[in-house]
């Protein structure tokens, strides 16, 4: 029983993380010796360093409070929305090479490029077509076909066109909360962000509405480059191509999401997938 063994030593003799194996794959971006703290001080990221994978989904697991939202929302400058938060390393978006935590990159930029949708959803008050559209009137769209275009596909794309085409000009509220949340995926992909980050997409929602978020990750995931944070190491095993397992604010171990889940490499991620903590 190896894990036996290793759940009774104590913890400061398991061994160090693992860094991630240099990727064959085409990358979308590369965190790079990256550290965060929060404003009262807190090292929340602990020099992290991976790659994100172009057109595949990476999910960040590990027990709660162990930093997986606070990387993904590093990720579009999130933090900036909050005084005296620091950022250290290099997140750089590739092809250009873009550092997005650099100081000459506007938050706000970022967040018009890398897209997100939260735990809860959160449609805004206005119709369902308003929704989709938002993000491109931002961006200065204005044109009513190319805006009734770009709706249509997201909404297709999010795997809730049929089931809205008839409504699109009612209320967003007036939909499920599945519903709402494929519609705030819609809304994430209209403008065709480089990286969409999910935020547990599928905590609130029952396991009917969660099975239909999780083939739409896999379907989206072909064509967008996805990073998603989960509880659920189902899903992760279902839906992900890599998978990064975080432990305080550590990476302990990244790697194929087949590789992670059947033989993890590192004692910490053994006892996490296996159930001993989390
Ligand atoms: N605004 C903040 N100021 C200071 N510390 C914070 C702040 N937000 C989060 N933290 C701390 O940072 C650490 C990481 O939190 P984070 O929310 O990223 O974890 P998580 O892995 O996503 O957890 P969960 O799975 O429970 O959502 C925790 O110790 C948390 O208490």
């Amino acid at each position: 029983m190896p894990n036996t063994i290793a759940a009774d030593r104590p913890s400061d003799t398991l061994p160090p993380p693992l860094r991630p194996e240099p990727e064959s794959a085409p990358l979308r971006a590369t965190i790079e010796n990256f550290n965060f703290y929060y404003a009262d001080g807190f090292h929340a990221i602990r020099n992290v360093s991976m790659p994100i994978l172009d057109r595949q989904v990476t999910a960040l697991i590990g027990p709660s409070g162990c930093g997986k939202s606070t990387l993904l929302r590093a990720l579009n400058r999130m933090h900036d929305l909050y005084p005296g938060n620091r950022y250290e390393g290099r997140i750089t978006l590739l092809p250009e090479g873009t550092n997005l935590i650099g100081r000459e990159m506007d938050p706000v930029m970022v967040r018009l490029r890398i897209g997100m949708v939260f735990q809860k959803p959160n449609p805004f008050p206005k119709s369902i077509y308003e929704n989709v559209a938002a993000g491109l009137r931002v961006r200065g769209i204005s044109d009513r076909r190319v805006i009734d275009e770009a709706v249509e596909i997201a909404l297709r794309r999010a795997a809730i066109w049929d089931e809205t085409k008839d409504r699109l000009h009612k209320s967003a509220y007036e939909l499920s909360g599945g519903q709402q949340q494929r519609l705030c995926i819609a809304r994430a992909l209209a403008p065709n962000p480089e990286i969409l980050l999910l935020d547990e997409p599928t905590s609130a929602l029952d396991p009917i509405a969660t099975a239909k978020i999780e083939e739409l990750i896999d379907e989206i995931g072909k064509e967008t480059t996805v990073v998603i944070v989960t509880h659920n190491m189902q899903q992760a095993s279902r839906i992900s191509a890599r998978t990064a397992f975080m432990y305080l604010g550590e990476l302990i171990e990244f790697g194929e999401t087949s590789q992670i889940f059947t033989n993890p490499r590192h004692p910490r991620t053994e006892h996490y997938i296996t159930g001993r903590y989390g």
